[in-house]
């Protein structure tokens, strides 16, 4: 049997609830004989700071380096709105992201059939819905540089982020798109803003290039950023898979979320270069959602982002496709039973907390196990 490293890292806020029923999907798993899981827990985000005055610290950093996937809970909180810059909560995120060298983030948007009527949106709008937001996640303006607030001579201060793309970056971003697509409805829709942004020019020449060479049997069409965040409410039925930079990317997405029903409904993965030579890939799953201050210690939380986000891992870094699918189907069969957490709440469904529904995803996964 397979043996693999997890580093589980909780974070703050609602990051250590819902976490908490990963472990017991990750303990159960183990426990069928999917592969033996070893893990270890760390420190990121306010709880680090607290510990060692860093977002992460470098033991923590080395032990996701030696990981074969991480999973990630949720950082931030007003408790440190107060901080340093370089040592705030969504540091260590942005840390582990850039050093372990995850530049593709898979953010599916899936609209799980009994919650069409969770959506802010009409119910035709988003039943069905399967799209898959594919997100450059190291570069762009959350790392270029220059990134400061200097002050002037007249004594005003000026704020500057730096929007940087290379060839290489978009190229390698596509690729995984295109692919992802060819598994898919085998379309690729890639937003940008080269009206205004002179890395908007350069990103569409690059996919259009790499699609004209590499991928020309995939569809491929150019959406202006913010008429693609308009489509996406309008009738995202449209899209399959949309490729695009950091920011556009992370905001895109909470639209995405939304027609899902809830950012506690939405996965991700955040991937790294599969090795030539093992094949392998560093890896981290995390939700797409926060650390939710506002209904943290409640035992509110929708655990289901960050479970499905487990689905991701056992998919992409273990390979152990029956159990990813079992997974999936286990929050398919609890959601068509009406358990619902309250972000999810509908006429006619019975709401429960964070714990109750773990365990019923549990018992739906031994259900179907036989
Ligand atoms: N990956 C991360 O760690 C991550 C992602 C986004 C925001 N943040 C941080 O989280 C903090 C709060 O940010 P925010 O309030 O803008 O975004 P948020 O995602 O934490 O919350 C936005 C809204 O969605 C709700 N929500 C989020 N996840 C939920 C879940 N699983 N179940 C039920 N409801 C859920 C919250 O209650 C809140 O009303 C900030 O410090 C921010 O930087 C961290
Ligand atoms: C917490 C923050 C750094 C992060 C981001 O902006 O990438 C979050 O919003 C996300 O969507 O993962
Ligand atoms: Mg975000």
């Amino acid at each position: 049997m397979a043996t693999h490293k997890l580093l589980i890292l909780p974070g703050d806020g609602i990051g250590p609830e819902v976490m908490a029923e990963v472990e017991k999907v990750v303990a159960w798993f183990g426990k069928q004989g999917v592969a033996a899981f070893e893990t270890e827990r760390g420190l990121v985000g306010g709880s680090a700071y607290d510990a060692h005055g860093e977002a992460i610290s470098n033991g923590d950093m080395a032990l996701a380096q030696a990981a074969d996937a991480v999973l990630f809970g949720a950082v931030g909180g007003p408790k440190w709105a107060d901080v340093p810059y370089s040592k705030r909560p969504e540091a260590g995120l942005l840390r582990l992201r850039k050093d372990l060298g995850l530049f593709a983030n898979l953010r599916p948007a899936i609209c799980f059939p009994a919650l069409a009527a969770a959506s802010s949106l009409k119910p035709e709008v988003v039943e069905g819905l399967d799209i898959l937001i594919v997100r450059e996640l190291t570069g762009g303006v959350y790392f270029g540089e220059p990134k400061e607030i200097v002050t002037l001579e007249d004594g005003q201060q000026r704020a500057v982020d730096t929007q940087l793309y290379t060839t290489s970056e978009i190229e390698r971003i596509t690729r995984v798109a295109f692919e992802l697509a060819k598994t898919r409805r085998n379309k690729v829709s890639s937003a940008e803003k080269h009206n205004v942004m002179r890395s908007g020019v350069l990103w569409k020449q690059v996919v259009t290039r790499v699609h004209k060479a590499e991928f020309p049997e995939v569809e491929l069409e150019h959406v202006l950023a913010d008429n693609c965040a308009m489509q996406l409410v309008r009738w995202p039925k449209q899209y399959d898979v949309i490729v695009c930079d950091n920011l556009f990317g992370d905001i895109l997405s909470d639209v995405a979320a939304m027609l899902t029903g809830s950012l506690g409904m939405l996965p991700s993965a955040s991937l790294g270069a599969e090795d030539p030579a093992t094949g392998k890939r560093k890896a981290l799953y995390e939700p797409v959602h926060g650390s939710a201050p506002d209904i943290a210690g409640k035992g509110a939380a929708n655990p289901i982002a960050t479970i499905s986000s487990f689905s991701m891992a056992l998919r992409y870094s273990f390979k152990a496709i029956e159990a990813a699918d079992m997974l999936d189907k286990a929050v398919t069969n609890v959601l068509a039973s009406g358990l619902r957490t309250a972000d999810i709440k509908s006429d006619n469904t019975h709401v429960v907390g964070t714990a109750a529904m773990g365990d019923a995803i549990i018992k739906e996964l031994q259900h179907l196990a036989g």
